[in-house]
């Protein structure tokens, strides 16, 4: 059983940024369930559209891989020959665990886990490219040049899932889209000093864009498909194919 998400429960005098350490890493599967409404329908699609979309003898990367949820539920639906698995992170703690699930499956695809910066790895003959709740903690101004790289990377045809927190350009929407998150979060257990607390780290190192801003972006990088396929309160997912 994968421990409970308590990380917010009790005052913290000095709250500072949330960041990837061992503490998160070991509630991960429980939080991430709890406070990302529609994630286990997103792993679930990720599967489906990479049996779409891998093409023999390409790699498929997993960016901001936390524990491999994605990198698993890709390598599960993966039926074409010669293909291997990128998955990256730049939390050492992440990725030990990620090892660990990663081994209690039993698979014939190759995995790499590689402890980089997603905007320093180079991304090669890739038919499809994952960023899973990742971009969002990228530093704006370095948003655009990862996209581009991933479009330079991806072979003809090939897809780019990008999963966000967004913002909404309507503020009495976007106020909204933050409250229902917020029920949801309730209605899952979480307390207001846990949802208070939480969003305050969270508040300098998780910085959303509209799904407006998201297509113009995915647009200047290259990509001329681009539509959003799932959206739950202020959570979704888009695809971009080349
Ligand atoms: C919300 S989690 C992603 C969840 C995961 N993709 C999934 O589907 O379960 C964000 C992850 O991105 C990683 N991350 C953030 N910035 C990164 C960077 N610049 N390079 C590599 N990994 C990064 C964090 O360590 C964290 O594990
Ligand atoms: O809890 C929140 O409010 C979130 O924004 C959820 C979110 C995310 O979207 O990445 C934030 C941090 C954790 O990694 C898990 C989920």
């Amino acid at each position: 059983m994968p421990s409970k998400d308590h990380i917010f429960a009790a005052p913290i005098a000095e709250l500072g940024d949330f960041c990837f350490d061992q503490k998160v890493a070991d509630v991960f599967p429980d939080m991430i369930k709890r406070s990302v409404p529609g994630y286990s329908n997103i792993i679930s699609a990720i599967g489906m559209i990479t049996a779409r979309f891998a093409r023999p003898h390409s790699r498929l990367y997993d960016l901001g891989c936390s524990l491999g949820a994605a990198t698993q539920e890709m390598r599960r639906n993966l039926s074409q020959p010669g293909c291997s698995i990128i998955a990256v992170d730049n939390s050492a703690a992440m990725l030990e665990r990620a090892r660990g699930h990663l081994a209690s499956f039993r698979s014939d695809t190759r995995v790499d886990l590689i402890e980089a910066d997603i905007c320093d790895i180079a991304i090669e003959n890739a038919s499809v490219v994952v960023l899973n709740f990742t971009l969002q903690f990228i530093a704006p101004e370095r948003r655009e040049a990862l996209l581009t790289r991933i479009y330079h990377g991806l072979n003809p045809g090939g897809v780019l899932v990008l999963s966000e927190k967004f913002k909404s350009a309507d503020d009495t929407v976007n106020e909204l889209l933050i409250d229902l998150h917020h029920d949801f979060k309730r209605a899952n257990g979480y307390s207001e000093l846990e949802i208070s607390q939480k969003r305050n780290a969270l508040e300098n190192v998780l910085r959303p864009d509209t799904p407006e801003q998201h297509r113009e972006r995915l647009a200047r990088a290259g990509f001329r498909h681009v539509d959003l396929w799932f959206q739950c309160f202020n959570f979704g997912s888009m695809v971009a194919i080349k």
